[in-house]
């Protein structure tokens, strides 16, 4: 979505991707995890701790069985994004790869399959299906609510004009560009929780300053990068991951900023550091 606003190179986009989020996986996970692990002791959710014997429908599904529905929706999303570069926007294949590509319809054919697959043909009631349901969307509550708060909020920076004043003040600082775009983007990030909403609050308070610089594709490429990785840094209390993080893994508000938070900055600090590195190269 960012780079195709900026009009990034799409090659350049998937190799500086992985450029900086390998070194952020490894670093936020396994590195991260294996320092916090000795200060944070988590026990397993209340959901979870759940004995063999008492499990429902029979044995365990598969792993392959459980990731590949987890998967589906992603790859409907990722089948609409990619393949309708390619096909004409007015043709029927078009529309239909955008119907079932949405993540609302994606999603919800997802939680479909597995009402199915986890539910019915493993002999589970109906009543059963519902109250799992039911108790599956009760940590979603607080989660929709803070995303809504954080969608007001961006529509009070926009129409307030507070958001164009922080670009102007930042345009105004002489710092690079790409260190620009992810200052840009993390304040917008910090401010209102939702990190789609910050790549794309600093999108449109970046193209009017990136306009007259003429960039090629590739460093408006890092330029993506670096938006990306602004939009991840800190998540506190009104980000939505937040909540998902604090809500369904049993911690408390502590426990996720200690975590989740730091995990989350480590991620976008080492994206943003990446796209730094590869425009002065560029
Ligand atoms: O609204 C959003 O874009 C999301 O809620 C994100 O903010 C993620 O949850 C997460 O924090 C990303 O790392």
């Amino acid at each position: 979505m960012v780079a195709s606003q900026l009009n990034a190179d799409f090659g350049y986009m998937i190799v500086f991707g992985l450029l900086a989020s390998i070194p952020a996986m490894i670093l936020g996970g396994p590195l991260f995890a294996s320092l916090i692990a000795k200060k944070v002791h988590v026990e397993l959710p209340a959901h979870e701790q759940q004995e063999k014997g008492e499990r429902e429908g029979g044995p365990i599904p598969s792993f392959a069985l459980s990731i590949s529905i987890v998967i589906f929706p992603l790859l409907l999303i990722g089948l609409k994004t990619i393949v309708s570069r390619f096909i004409d926007e007015k043709s029927d294949l078009h529309n239909w790869l955008a119907l079932i590509g949405h993540p609302f319809t994606a999603i919800l054919l997802a939680c479909l399959i597995a009402f199915y697959v986890l539910g019915v043909r493993r002999n589970i009631p109906n009543d059963r299906i519902m109250e799992i349901c039911s108790s599956a969307l009760q940590p979603a509550g607080v989660i929709i609510l803070v995303t809504g708060a954080g969608g007001v909020f961006k529509q009070v920076l926009i129409d307030s004009g507070v958001g164009d004043a922080l670009g102007n003040i930042l345009a105004g600082s002489g710092l690079p560009i790409v260190i620009l775009a992810f200052i840009l983007s993390a304040s917008v990030r910090v401010i209102q929780g939702s990190a789609t909403v910050a790549m794309l609050t600093a999108c449109g308070l970046i193209i009017p300053i990136l306009e007259p610089l003429n960039l090629g594709g590739a460093q408006l490429a890092a330029i993506t990068i670096a938006i990306g990785g602004g939009s991840i840094v800190l998540s506190h209390v009104n980000d939505s991951g937040f909540w998902l993080a604090n809500r369904f893994l049993g911690l408390s508000e502590k426990q996720t900023l200690q975590t989740w938070t730091v995990m989350e900055t480590i991620i976008g600090t080492t994206g943003g550091i990446v796209a730094v590195i590869i425009s002065a190269f560029l």
